[in-house]
């Protein structure tokens, strides 16, 4: 009798042995990953975000160099009004914004040419409008102008995700997570290992006697019994990532028994059987 460890090697050294050529297969990035087995490490081909997005609703503008006041009246910083950028949409009058200029800008959207941080709405003031309604300034008090550093509310480009970055390791079942990264890096598609068919066979006349027929067939016998064993293994082999083949209930006939597992061998990947291996007349 084998001790269960040296069973379990025996079936994965057998395994690993059955691994085919024709082993990998490929999906696309999207929810169908979950638990699938990437057959290899995937990296990042591109930076995200790919260039400075702004973190807030508000102004892009060019931090002062350091030490530098700027010029402060009654109304606070004066901040004239050139362009705008917004999430999604192409960047409208994206000309270099000066220093003493801003450009309107929304969360998420690119930090336009010039620019290096972004002032919060609800720290600004004092907005003004021309005849067109267009915003043409905006002031900051003193405070809030003296506070603008390279870097204020901006996610720098690459800062979630670098060139060369590991995204996802081949060999590890793929997290919801994982599935995420791989989308923002924009991958499309990856190679993950084909799923084994486990196939799922009873053996037993008193099953077969209430599994062949159904449950109303079998009922009226006193000696027959519901398979818990299939239905139960089945799920194990599904939830473990298997595609599950329900191989179905045979009865204690060494011939009938030889045929199911001969067909069911052309079938699975991996074949489980229970029943009938014990030391009486009906096993073998
Ligand atoms: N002036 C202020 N601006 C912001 C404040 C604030 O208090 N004052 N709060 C910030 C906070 S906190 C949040 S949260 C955001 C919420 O703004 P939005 O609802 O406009 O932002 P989202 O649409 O969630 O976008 C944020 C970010 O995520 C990217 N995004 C959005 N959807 C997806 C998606 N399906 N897949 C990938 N990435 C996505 C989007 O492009 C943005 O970069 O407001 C702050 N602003
Ligand atoms: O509301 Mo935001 O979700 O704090 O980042």
């Amino acid at each position: 009798m084998l001790e269960p460890d040296a069973a379990l090697n025996l079936v994965l050294e057998a395994a690993q042995a059955a691994r085919r050529a024709d082993n990998t297969e490929t999906v696309a990035v999207d929810h169908s990953l979950a638990g699938r087995v990437l057959a290899d490490d995937v990296c990042a081909l591109s930076e995200f975000p790919p260039s400075p997005v702004s973190m807030m609703d508000g102004y892009a503008v060019r931090a002062p160099p350091e030490g530098a006041r700027m010029a402060s009246s009654d109304e606070g910083v004066i901040f004239r009004v050139v362009s705008s950028s917004r999430a999604g949409a192409a960047a409208a009058g994206a000309r270099t914004v000066e220093a003493g200029e801003a450009a309107y800008i929304t969360t998420g959207a690119p930090l336009p040419p010039g620019c290096d941080a972004v002032v919060r709405i609800e720290d600004t003031l004092g907005h003004k409008t021309d005849a067109a309604g267009l915003e043409t300034c905006f002031s900051v008090p003193a405070a809030v102008a003296a506070s603008i550093r390279p870097g204020l509310a901006v996610r720098p480009a690459g800062c979630d995700i670098q060139v060369g970055d590991l995204l996802a390791a081949a060999g590890t079942p793929l997290r919801p997570e994982d599935v995420g990264s791989l989308a923002m890096a924009e991958i499309p598609s990856v190679a993950v290992t084909r799923r084994p068919v486990v196939g799922v066979l009873s053996t037993g006349d008193e099953v077969a006697a209430r599994g062949a027929g159904g449950r109303e067939a079998g009922g009226g016998s006193a000696t027959a019994i519901g398979d818990a064993n299939r239905p139960m293994l089945l799920a194990a082999a599904r939830a473990a990532g298997a595609v599950a083949l329900d191989l179905g209930v045979v009865a204690d006939s060494r011939p009938e028994v030889k045929a199911a597992l001969a067909a069911a061998a052309r079938r699975c990947d991996v074949l489980v059987s229970t029943g009938g291996v014990s030391m009486g007349t009906t096993t073998s």
